[in-house]
């Protein structure tokens, strides 16, 4: 194996955020074919996509120098274009899971299956202006399966091992990128699902008296509460907004809807949903939800430390209930402790 090649594995694998290390993969692919277009279409569980990275690389020639290799990836994450022809050629190693390629008018479309720690994650398409090598095809290859078997083990170290979640850890690696990118979406169209996502939240979700379930029932029943409590919330999310375990019995999701109404109506169908559950032997569990509407001005833990104080309300209210922290600041029952007043609960 060259040392170049070495090396473009080495930065693969030196990372530990799942967006950087797509950065990675196409710049290693990039640097090692002469493609004249490269992307990233990164799939749903129906295979629709939710993001698109595209590589450049071009050589300037400088005045009397030697020309400079510059390299460039643009992420997008909304009003995602895909050309007909990738579709139509994606279709085809989405049944197949095989690397599949095409004739263009312009030379050929070559695409590689993404295999993530889950299956199909997504898809790498190339144009070039004549048909790949063997010998390149089997270096794609090769550089890929690194690519799967190191995501599949940084999935595993970022998901809590009762409930298969993204564990808090995870959270803090993707908080960042999160507010960067929600700072960016925050008003535009929606376009994959035709909606207009206008806002983002964040919520915290509780289950009540948690301690009483393992006092009572022991802590193996706890955990299979645990696990379908997980399961509900989960199942009221789409794929595109994680859940996240971020305590003990504590759940966190980041969530976008068309309206504040819109908002409250999706906590409280995850409220609704658990109280309406049967659970084994316990019977009834419910949960409590604190929610705030996503300031991109103010920091991550500005915004979760808004929705753990409705939270903090919705549990000193009676429990089984969402607060809004807005609501709340409306309402007169807590003060914005940004401008030095203290809170009421
Ligand atoms: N079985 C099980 N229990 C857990 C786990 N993690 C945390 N817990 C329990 O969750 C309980 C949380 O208790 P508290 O923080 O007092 O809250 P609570 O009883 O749910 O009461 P409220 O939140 O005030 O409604 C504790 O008894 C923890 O031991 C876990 O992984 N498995």
């Amino acid at each position: 194996m060259s040392i170049s090649l070495l090396s473009k594995l080495e930065k693969i694998t030196a990372t530990r955020d799942f967006v950087a290390i797509e950065h990675s993969l196409l710049r290693a692919i990039g640097s090692t074919v002469h493609v004249e277009d490269l992307s990233l279409w990164t799939l749903d569980a129906n295979h629709e996509v939710t993001k698109a990275l595209h590589y450049y690389r071009q050589i300037e020639v400088l005045a009397g120098s030697m020309g400079r290799d510059t390299e460039q990836v643009d992420t997008v994450y909304a009003n995602i274009e895909v050309p007909a022809d990738v579709r139509s050629l994606a279709q085809t190693v989405v049944l197949s899971l095989k690397p599949a390629a095409r004739k263009t008018e312009t030379g050929g479309l070559q695409m590689f299956p993404l295999i993530g720690s889950h299956g199909l994650s997504g898809l790498i398409s190339m144009r070039l202006s004549q048909p790949m090598g063997e010998h390149d095809q089997e270096l794609i290859n090769g550089i890929l399966r690194v690519y799967s078997n190191y995501h599949a083990l940084l999935d595993e170290s970022q998901r809590d091992r009762l409930t298969g979640l993204y564990n808090r850890h995870a959270m803090d690696l993707n908080i960042d990128r999160m507010w960067s990118v929600l700072g960016r979406e925050s008003t535009q169209a929606d376009a994959r699902r035709n909606s207009v996502v206008q806002m983002y939240a964040l919520a915290v979700i509780d289950i009540d008296h948690f301690k009483k379930v393992n006092d009572q029932y022991g802590h193996i029943l706890g955990d299979e509460i645990l696990l379908l409590v997980s399961r509900l919330i989960s199942s009221c999310f789409r794929k595109s907004d994680p859940v996240y375990r971020y305590g003990g019995e504590e759940f966190l999701v980041v969530a976008g809807a068309e309206s504040p109404q819109a908002m409250h109506t999706l906590f409280e169908r995850v409220r609704s949903k658990v109280e309406g559950h049967y659970f084994p032997q316990v019977e009834s569990v419910t949960v409590s939800v604190g929610y705030a509407i996503i300031d991109p001005a103010l920091s991550p833990s500005e915004n979760i430390g808004r929705a753990d104080r409705a939270l903090y309300c919705a549990k000193e209210m009676g429990r089984n209930q969402v607060q809004s922290f807005s609501d709340l600041l409306q309402r007169g029952l807590i003060k914005d402790m940004r401008y030095g007043s203290t809170e009421l609960f």
